[in-house]
């Protein structure tokens, strides 16, 4: 049986069509996104028929379920007759940074720790559409439905029915959901939206029939609930306790398999759901793969050249540390930031240093992230590392140092969309648990390489110095 996963991340769509039986992918496709923090939400669709279409094509036989792995956060808000009201703003927009400073204000960072599982950050939906509210209320006058970008690409999968739906995994990151009663709470949507009360999808179980596909090449398929994307690369990966998995694509994200849900009021750790009926606790950051591409492009060579030079330096870049701000900061909580580049002198500003900056100071968020989640009380036994930039030579030998633990690098894959096969096929089989297949991979254990930890205290020491944290 041929099952169909697709990814709608930041950058693009990739779609999947994999043997359910054994876990092989049989056909893959990929489509781009444009750039930009505000999306027309049509692109996404014109990007899944492409991806879709050229992965079907290649298929050795029907298709007979598909799901959506989304980015996740996005604020896709329908009018009455479905259109959507304004481009919607993705994750990464922090335009929404002073509303989510409001929100904590007023309720207070632990109350809504404890009731959403979060402490607002520019990325969360809830934030997005206080920003509506106050600055085009008559944009958020037409709101009668908010989406997420899974559910949005997965509702054109069916052909726009009257009924919408989501996952536990994708509501827990709005702002506007209780992960511990597992319910919207439409009174936090109410007061964002100064008193708007738009309708929500409806909440289904993670192995969910959600629809039937109408997409031409996919017609009949049955369409599984979906989920954000690390909740789909969580479940592509079938992490074991002590699993820790740092993801390199647009963003930077750091999460563990859980089975309680978390409420950290510091905000570093967002309480997500994931796509099992278990918990999915969550360090985000806005720069991850793209500080390798800016400054291979600073450099004048491409994504392998950057990591030659960078395996060409010492570890601690001659005495640079690069806060990677590029895009201003989710984690820690900068929205404003720019990035900083620090300790130059004459004799270290070699193409070689400033390669190896940007791997150590992109790594060192997340192994400041690893961190936060061993303080909320999470094992960490090894740290798999997926997405993008895991491709890199370079990021694969400086991470297990930077890390302190055993690295394993999956096979590169795109889990995100394998997950979301994985969750298709669950829902067409109607087991209790997901379908186990195999993840083949490398480890890179971390020996006793103890070069981190002196390339860490630099990089807080330039926190410290530049942002006062
Ligand atoms: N070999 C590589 N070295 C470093 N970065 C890479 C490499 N291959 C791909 N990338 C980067 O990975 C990013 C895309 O990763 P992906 O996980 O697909 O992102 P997203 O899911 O956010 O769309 C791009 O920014 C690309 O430049
Ligand atoms: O905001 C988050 C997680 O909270 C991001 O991880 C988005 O889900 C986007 O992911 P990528 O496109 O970078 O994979």
């Amino acid at each position: 049986m041929l099952v169909l996963g697709i990814d709608s991340s930041t950058q693009s769509t990739k779609a999947l069509v994999v043997d359910a039986d054994s876990g092989e992918v049989v056909a893959e496709a990929k489509a781009s996104h444009p750039d930009g923090t505000e999306v027309n939400p049509a692109a996404w669709w014109e990007a899944a028929q492409s991806a879709i279409g050229e992965a079907v094509a290649q298929a050795p036989g029907r298709i007979e379920a598909v799901s959506v792995g989304g980015q996740q956060h996005g604020m896709v808000a329908l009018d009455e007759r479905g259109e959507v009201v304004r481009d919607a703003l993705l994750w990464n927009d922090t335009r929404s940074a002073p509303q989510a400073a409001e929100l904590t204000e007023r309720h207070g960072a632990k109350e809504l720790a404890s009731r959403t599982g979060l402490v607002p950050v520019a990325s969360f939906t809830i934030t997005k559409l206080a920003w509506l509210a106050q600055n085009e209320p008559a944009n958020a006058d037409r709101v009668a439905q908010v989406l997420l970008p899974h559910d949005w690409v997965g509702w054109q999968l069916a052909g726009r029915p009257e009924r919408t739906w989501t996952d536990h995994g994708d509501a827990s990151g709005t702002g506007y959901y209780s992960p511990t009663t597992g319910e919207w709470l439409p009174e936090m949507l109410a007061e964002a939206m100064g008193g708007r009360t738009p309708k929500l999808p409806e909440l289904l179980a993670p192995n969910a029939k959600a629809a039937v596909a109408t997409l031409p090449g996919i017609e009949g398929a049955t369409i599984g609930v979906g989920t954000g994307d690390n909740m789909a690369a969580a479940l592509g990966l079938g992490l074991q306790p002590g699993d820790v998995v740092v993801s390199l694509g647009t963003s930077g994200a750091v999460f563990v398999p859980a089975e309680q849900p978390s409420a950290d009021e510091t905000g570093i750790v967002a309480g997500f759901c994931d796509a099992t009926g278990r918990y999915l606790p969550l360090v985000c950051t806005l720069n991850a793969a793209r500080v390798l591409s800016s400054t291979a492009q600073v450099l004048g060579t491409d994504l392998e050249g950057l990591s030659r030079l960078a395996l060409q330096a010492e570890p601690g870049s001659g005495g640079l540390s690069l806060l990677p701000y590029l895009e201003g900061e989710r984690t820690p909580n900068l929205p404003d930031a720019t990035g900083t580049l620090t300790g130059l002198t004459g004799a270290n500003m070699t193409p070689q240093n400033l390669a190896r900056a940007a791997v150590e100071g992109m790594l060192c968020g997340m192994a400041d992230a690893i961190d936060a989640l061993r303080d909320t009380g999470a094992e960490v036994r090894r740290v798999l590392l997926i997405g993008g930039a895991a491709r890199s030579e370079a990021v694969q030998a400086i991470a297990p140092g930077l890390f302190g633990v055993d690295v394993h690098i999956p096979d590169p894959a795109e889990y995100v969309a394998l997950g979301a096969a994985k969750q298709a096929a669950w829902a067409h089989s109607g087991a209790d648990t997901p379908p186990d297949w195999p993840v083949a991979g490398t480890s890179h254990p971390v020996g006793d390489d103890t070069s981190g930890t002196a390339v860490r205290a630099a990089y807080a020491a330039a926190r410290h110095q530049v942002h006062g944290i």
